[in-house]
């Protein structure tokens, strides 16, 4: 039954040009799981990234300002009104010099980090007392802190903290690496720790912890795979075990892996293909952390750049960016895996769905 006090709502972030509408709320029914359009926001261009700060009631989007021919990033805070399922823009800044594609926020919402594909770099930004993004405060470009083959280029994706918030992991999809940081409270700088080699041509784009924070899964865009890795804790440090394909062995098209989440109880990883156009489903190995796929299934749309599993755990949204529809998947207790519940929403390119439970 539906707790009258809390309300879930789920936040669309897509690819959209300015006067189309770029960002949605809907409300979600947690019983059927169906989807209730509250509001839309247009105004922001490509706000294809998003970052939920659920207690302050805080919504960041990326998105991209023309800049000298080319393109900056941008991130446009708002303040989320659950009651009301709107919307209300506070603010907007320049954050980096080229655009970004993903946006991290740590626990105590002091800092966003912002990882830029094209840029090859990560932004390091403050947010201020009203909880709305701040000045840039660092800018680390991965060219300046490892070695760059000339056939290679870098392309950060995503940034992660490790569970004890210590470290921040980045994904690098051009370089092969994971790169490790630290950030300096006094300074505000990003200082360089370390990093992980990953396969050549692996391609890692993002990552997700297993909630007993010993394992930690990063799935790898161009080669289609996950790499199970071990965090290390005392050194900060993510080292390789095993990397597993995500797509069926009779499969030989194109495909390229999006995003990657683990569930609460951390039996099951979930990995997004887009061409094969599926979910992979693993179950974990309690004793090691390694993955054993259990079933791919249909993502019942195109490009299934991003997806997340639901609060209560029951149902898990896909976010087809080529199908222009976000699907809804029933999730089994027992075994992880999916059955598509025939309900799906149109919705135009959408490429993120971030959900949050407000206390109203
Ligand atoms: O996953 C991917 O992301 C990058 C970055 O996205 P963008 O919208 O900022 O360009 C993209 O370029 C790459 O092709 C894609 O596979």
């Amino acid at each position: 039954m539906a707790n009258r006090s809390q309300r879930t709502l789920l936040f669309t972030g897509a690819y959209a040009e300015e006067d189309q509408s770029g960002v949605c709320i809907y409300e979600f029914n947690e019983d059927s799981g169906e989807l209730k359009l509250l509001d839309e926001v247009s105004g922001i261009k490509n706000p294809t990234f998003l970052n939920v700060d659920a207690d302050n009631r805080r919504l960041y989007a990326i998105g991209e300002m023309a800049e000298q021919g080319g393109k900056a990033g941008e991130v446009v805070s708002f303040e989320i009104d659950p009651a009301a399922g709107k919307l209300i823009e506070r603010n907007r800044v320049r954050s980096v010099s080229s655009s970004t594609c993903h946006i991290q926020r740590d626990e105590s919402s002091k800092y966003l980090i912002v990882s830029s594909y094209h840029g090859g770099l990560v932004g390091l930004l403050s947010i201020d007392e009203e909880g709305l993004a701040g000045e840039l405060l660092d800018e680390k470009k991965h060219s300046d802190l490892v070695p760059v083959r000339e056939a290679q280029q870098a392309r950060a994706h995503s940034a992660f903290y490790s569970p004890d918030g210590k470290y921040v992991f980045v994904q690098d999809l051009g370089l092969d690496k994971i790169l490790s940081y630290t950030i300096n409270p006094d300074t505000n700088e990003l200082s360089f720790h370390g990093e992980t080699q990953l396969e050549e041509g692996a391609g890692p784009r993002h990552l997700a912890f297993h909630p007993s924070g010993v394992y930690a899964y990063v799935i790898n865009e161009l080669n289609s795979s996950v790499t199970v890795l071990r965090y290390i804790q005392d050194e900060g440090r993510l080292a390789v075990l095993e990397t597993i394909s995500t797509l069926p062995v009779d499969f030989d098209g194109e495909s390229y892996c999006a995003e990657i989440a683990v569930s609460e109880d951390g039996k099951t990883v979930y990995g997004s293909n887009r061409g094969h156009d599926s979910i992979v489903v693993f179950s974990v190995h309690e004793d090691t952390g390694y993955l054993s796929p259990v079933q791919y299934i249909s993502t019942e749309g195109g490009h299934p750049r991003h997806f997340t599993l639901m609060p209560g755990g029951k149902f898990m949204v896909v976010a087809n960016r080529d199908g222009n529809n976000l699907v809804l998947f029933n999730v089994d207790p027992e075994d992880g895996k999916l059955a598509f519940t025939g309900y799906t929403v149109s919705q135009s390119k959408p490429v993120c769905v971030k959900p949050a439970v407000f206390q109203l």
